[in-house]
């Protein structure tokens, strides 16, 4: 498995970050230019306060050239290198600056104002962002997803004064424009390789002029506000700055090794960390190709794996190597398999595990789709942790165990805790809230100055407020959201995602979430949503009975859990209310049960 090709190409950044002392020499031959295990980068790679992610465009500008362009972004059967990325950005830059926004005179750079951008994941998406940087704007990235009411307020919430969007969205987007005074632009076109081979040779000198002038941004300023998914209340705008982003962009390349010889299979949204960063800024960082496809498919996703490597063991030309997903994607893509014929089930596997590394997050992965994944595709699927607030913090190594239930160690420059719930002790407990410190970690959450302040501890740890604990090997688990995964039944403090995964072993269980109920004896008692699987829903409507009842699930629990973990509520749905990121409210879930 993992036939992995080490590139001839030079990656750009690699060679930048050289040439400014920021990273060791690279060793060529092995993965692209990384030694496993090694440390690359020195102690401090956030740089200096003026390092901005915009330095990053200009070193891979730097190295393109108009007989020389390298593809970053695919999307709808075109490619976009670098420099025409590059070209569209300063594009966009000139379009923000001279836009009157205030509706007085044009200004020439942004100061910190909020513009959203709303585009389907595309070039003109990462121009956008780009070129928002460009003149010293903060991008704020919203979802085409969310109802309107749910984008006036976060529009309204951000103060945003300008939106880029693109034209197909361009009638909903006025609309919402008006009712938040604020001004919409449409982002041009990309212009693809297809649509012009080459790109004028004054154009990379220019655009770097561009850049060099437009140090309008330091590290420490604000870059990017994400709203929070809102799982455990109302989504909150976590600021991000030049700086966290850029180091957030070096530890995640430096941990899983990306280069430029990745190409990334991108089906995620981009209003989020796990879509933007993981899948998008950092594989741009490395000089990768990301391959866009906005709306996930499972058929789609088997078939473009199939087409990186056919069956006669060729690998073609931008074949995918890398996948990131949630895992409600892989639990799809292991059903989307159970589908197929047995030809395609051989060629869909063997191509599945031809990529270089598949990564999972977001949510807690279940242990039986860990398992099923690896059986399937020999890839043991890296499981990672992260939050919007610090981006990524704990994973899985690239080399070395990867233990399923887990979500790693320590990302490099990364500090955690774990505080007990009394708040007693220095961090070194069993189980108990965990905290962390990290050159990625956000600057404050927007407009709310006593929530950031709550929710950092002495010496700059941000309080997650999820809960974990340590195995014996060292590896962290998620147990999670205190306030919305962790039931108190009786004296017992029970882990929601425990419970999960452990009922996602029996054979009618397609998906399901455990919650605590209030209860008047017990505090909370434990309550099971279960989503059965198509055959035996079926079989349960031909035979006029449930797929699962209360008693046969607690029946063949006692084999697999502690009598005070077995679920004594059990509701059978036919789907789990999913947020854009698979992730169920449960905060919602119990309002609604409690009733
Ligand atoms: N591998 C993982 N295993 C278990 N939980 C995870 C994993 N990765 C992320 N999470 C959960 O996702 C949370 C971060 O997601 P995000 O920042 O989108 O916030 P949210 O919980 O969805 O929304 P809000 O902060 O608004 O409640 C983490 O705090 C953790 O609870």
């Amino acid at each position: 498995m993992n036939s992995f090709k080490a590139s001839n190409c030079s990656s750009p950044l690699v060679r930048f970050l050289s040439s400014h002392g920021r990273i060791a020499s690279p060793r060529p031959g092995i993965l692209g230019f990384f030694t496993p295990r090694s440390r690359l980068f020195s102690a401090n790679t956030a740089g200096p306060s003026s390092h901005t992610f915009m330095e990053v465009l200009k070193a891979v500008l730097k190295q393109a050239s108009a007989t020389n362009e390298r593809v970053a972004i695919r999307a709808e059967q075109k490619s976009y290198s670098y420099l025409q990325l590059g070209a569209s950005a300063l594009n966009v830059s000139n379009l923000l600056r001279n836009k009157d926004v205030k509706g007085t005179d044009g200004m020439r750079y942004l100061d910190g104002a909020q513009v959203g951008i709303v585009a389907k994941p595309s070039a003109e998406f990462v121009a956008g962002i780009l070129g928002t940087w460009l003149c010293g704007g903060v991008a704020v990235p919203l979802a085409l997803s969310y109802p309107e009411a749910e984008l006036l307020h976060v529009m309204n919430d951000s103060d945003i004064s300008m939106i880029l969007s693109t034209q197909e969205h361009q009638q909903l987007l006025e609309n919402v424009a008006s009712k938040c005074s604020a001004h919409l632009s449409l982002i041009p076109a990309v212009t693809s390789m297809e649509q012009s081979g080459s790109t004028a040779d004054n154009l990379v000198a220019k655009l770097i002029g561009e850049i060099e002038d437009s140090r309008v941004a330091e590290g420490d300023d604000p870059a990017l506000i994400l709203y929070t998914s809102g799982t455990t209340g109302k989504p909150k705008g976590v600021v991000h700055t030049h700086k966290s982003i850029i180091s957030q962009v070096q530890i995640l390349t430096e941990a899983w090794e990306y280069t430029c010889s990745d190409q990334l299979l991108h089906c995620l949204p981009l209003h989020h960390v796990h879509g933007l960063f993981n899948a998008l800024l950092a594989p741009l960082y490395a000089g990768a190709v990301v391959e866009f496809m906005p709306k996930f498919s499972v058929r789609g996703v088997w078939q473009r794996w199939r087409e990186s490597y056919p069956k006669d063991g060729s690998i073609v030309d931008g074949a995918i190597t890398l996948f990131t997903g949630v895992p409600t994607m892989y639990a799809r893509l292991l059903q989307g398999y159970e589908t197929m014929d047995s030809d395609l089930q051989v060629a869909s596997a063997s191509a599945a595990s031809k990529l270089r590394l598949m990564m999972c997050g977001s949510s807690a992965l279940p242990y039986p789709v860990l398992k099923q994944w690896e059986e399937i595709t020999g890839h043991r699927l890296l499981e990672r942790y992260g939050m919007t607030e610090f981006v990524m913090a704990l994973s899985n190594p690239l080399h070395g165990t990867r233990k399923g239930a887990t979500v790693g160690n320590p990302l490099p420059r990364v500090e955690v805790k774990i505080i007990p719930e009394d708040g007693s002790g220095a961090g070194t407990t069993e189980v108990g809230e965990l905290c962390v410190r990290s050159p990625s970690l956000f600057k404050e959450y927007w407009k709310q100055p006593k929530i950031t302040k709550e929710s950092f501890i002495d010496g700059g740890f941000f309080k997650t407020g999820d809960t974990v604990t340590v195995d014996e090997d060292g590896y962290y688990i998620i147990l999670g959201r205190t306030n919305a995964d962790i039931m108190k039944v009786g004296g017992y403090k029970l882990s929601a995602l425990e419970i999960e995964s452990v009922l996602l072993e029996h054979e009618v269980v397609s998906e399901c979430c455990v919650l605590g109920l209030p209860d008047k004896d017990y505090g909370e008692v434990v309550c099971a949503i279960i989503v059965p699987q198509a055959d035996a829903k079926r079989r349960s409507e031909q035979e006029l009975k449930p797929a699962i009842s209360l008693e046969e699930l607690q029946s063949w629990s006692k084999e697999k859990l502690a009598p005070y973990k077995i679920p004594s509520k059990l509701f059978l749905w036919d789907s789990l209310p999913r947020n854009a990121m698979g992730k169920v409210n449960k905060k919602e879930l119990k309002k609604l049960l409690g009733q």
